[in-house]
């Protein structure tokens, strides 16, 4: 099967300093990707290059198909309603930003702005909207990161519901061991200046909008 994310990364910097060093990434179709790794090291860096976000780097990526990512705050437009903040960012219809607020559990909060949702809502919101882009590569930065375990289990089973209704490619920066044994097929670890792949794990229990469709670049 074709790989939904295909990155062989020479380096990629920030300013004068190189953060990353040389990668080859690759997750299929379906799979979910576990990006760990200490703070600062470039995992944030990492899922920019992927979504396009980040122009200094050198290497090839190839994205079959379209991209949408998960911050780890929710990055909405508090002058638009939620409604607004996924249609004008995915370019869906309004019936399918309101089946994608139905899904997070907002539909009563269509018309609401973002400034009266709570930080739970504005999360699930953000979570709509990437999946309202219908993407094939779903990038996720600590997407469930200080929120109350209540909250983040219910994020988490949103995310499961969601991802099983479609053959998504995810990758997810996260920090915290129990997240990624339920929600990976398997992690990825960076380490070092520049960061480089130093671990590989296959999970045995588990099994933006930026929008690129049949995308391959190349930087040097
Ligand atoms: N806009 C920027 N300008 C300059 N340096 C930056 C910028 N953004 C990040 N960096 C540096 O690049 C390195 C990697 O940062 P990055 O945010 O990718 O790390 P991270 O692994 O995601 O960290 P964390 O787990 O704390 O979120 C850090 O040393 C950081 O200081």
């Amino acid at each position: 099967m074709t790989a939904a994310v295909c990155l062989r990364l020479e380096q990629a910097h920030h300013g004068a300093s190189q953060v990353l060093g040389p990668m080859a990434l690759d997750v299929a179709p379906g799979e979910t990707l576990a990006l760990t790794g200490p703070s600062g090291v470039g995992k944030t860096t990492l899922l920019r290059v992927i979504a396009g976000l980040h122009r200094r780097w050198q290497g090839s990526l190839v994205l079959p198909g379209r991209v949408a990512m998960v911050f780890q705050e929710p990055v909405l437009m508090p002058w638009r309603s939620a409604l607004h903040n996924i249609t004008l960012t995915t370019g869906c219809s309004d019936a399918a930003a309101l089946k994608a607020l139905s899904a997070v559990d907002l539909a009563d909060k269509a018309q609401a702005y973002p400034g009266a949702l709570s930080l739970g809502q504005q999360r699930r919101l953000s979570l709509a909207r990437a999946f309202a882009a219908e993407p094939e590569v779903l990038l996720m930065d600590e997407p469930f990161v200080s929120l109350d375990p209540a909250l983040a289990d219910e994020m988490m089973i949103l995310f499961e519901t969601l991802r099983a209704a479609r053959p998504l490619a995810t990758i997810l920066v996260s920090h915290a061991p129990a997240e990624v044994a339920r929600l990976a097929d398997r992690s990825l670890r960076l380490e070092g200046a520049p960061a480089r792949i130093v671990a590989t794990d296959q999970n045995s229990g588990a099994y933006f909008q930026l929008s690129a469709s049949g995308v391959t670049s190349s930087r040097s």
